[in-house]
C-alpha cells in the first residue's frame, strides 16, 4: 500500500508552515510500500499532527492523503475500521491506553479485534524481549511512562499491519531499552515487509531508514 500526500497542509497551522520550506507540507510526496520513513523535526513543528492526519483522527487540512489512490477523507466506517486492523496499525505520542485494564488487557484486546494474528503466548515473548513481563498483570495506569510506551508498542505489534505509524515511540526509554524496542519494531517489520513512518526530535541510527525527512 502507498500513502501519497498532496499539497498537504494543516489548516491551524497554515500561517506557521507558509513561512519556511518542507519536505513534507505543501508539496508532493508518497510513501512507498515496504518504506522505512523518519521525520526528524523540533518540537511544535507538527509531527504528532501529521501522524494524527495520516491515521485519520485528525481532519483539518487542505490538500489531501491518500491511501492507495484512495483519498482518506473518504474511507469511513467499517472500511475504515477493517484498514486500522488490518493494514495500518499505530504507536500514539500520548499512547491512548485503557488505564483500568491491565498491560496485558490492553495488549489482548488489539491482538483478538480481528481473526488473531499470533497466540496470545506472543504476548508474553515479546514483553520477555522488552524487560516488561513482570508488570503484565498491572493497572496500566499504575505503570511508569517507559513501561507504558512499551506496552503500547507491543499492541502495535501483535496484529497484521502494512504500515506501522509511530510518533515518538521512544521518548520515556533508556539507550538499552530503545535498541531493544527498535529491534523487535524492524523485525516484526520485516516479517510482514511493512513500512513504517517514525518520528522523533533528533537523527538517530536505529534502523536502516529509506527516507529521512525533516517538517
Ligand atoms: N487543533 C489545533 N489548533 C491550533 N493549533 C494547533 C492544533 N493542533 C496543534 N496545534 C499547534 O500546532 C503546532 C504543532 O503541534 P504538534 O503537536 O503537531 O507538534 P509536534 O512536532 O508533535 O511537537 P512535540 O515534539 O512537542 O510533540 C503546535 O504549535 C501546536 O500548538
Amino acid at each position: 500500500m502507498e500513502i501519497q500526500l498532496q499539497q498537504l497542509v494543516p489548516i491551524p497551522l497554515k500561517e506557521k508552515f507558509s513561512q519556511r520550506p518542507s519536505n513534507i507540507w505543501n508539496t508532493g510526496i508518497a510513501f512507498r510500500a515496504g518504506d522505512w520513513i523518519k521525520i526528524v523535526a523540533p518540537s511544535g513543528t507538527g509531527k504528532t499532527t501529521l501522524m494524527n492526519i495520516l491515521y485519520k483522527v485528525r481532519h483539518d487540512y487542505e490538500g489531501s492523503v491518500k491511501w492507495d489512490n484512495r483519498d482518506l477523507k473518504s474511507i469511513t466506517g467499517d472500511d475504515l475500521a477493517k484498514l486500522r486492523q488490518q493494514n495500518v496499525s499505530v504507536i500514539f505520542q500520548d499512547l491512548r491506553l485503557f488505564e483500568n485494564l491491565t498491560a496485558r488487557e490492553n495488549i489482548e484486546l488489539n491482538r483478538v479485534l480481528q481473526k488473531p494474528f499470533y497466540e496470545a503466548a506472543t504476548i508474553d515473548d515479546m514483553a520477555g524481549l522488552l524487560g516488561i513481563s513482570h508488570i503484565l498483570e498491572q493497572r496500566a495506569g499504575v505503570c511508569s511512562y517507559g513501561e507504558q510506551q512499551r506496552i503500547a508498542i507491543i499492541r502495535a505489534l501483535v496484529q497484521p499491519f502494512e504500515w506501522l505509524i509511530m510518533d515518538e515511540p521512544f521518548s520515556h526509554l533508556d539507550n538499552a531499552n530503545t535498541h531493544k524496542a527498535a529491534d523487535l519494531i524492524a523485525t516484526e517489520c520485516k516479517k510482514r515487509k511493512a513500512g513504517f513512518v517514525l518520528t522523533d526530535l533528533d537523527e538517530d541510527s536505529l534502523f536502516p531508514y529509506t527516507h529521512v525527512y525533516s517538517l
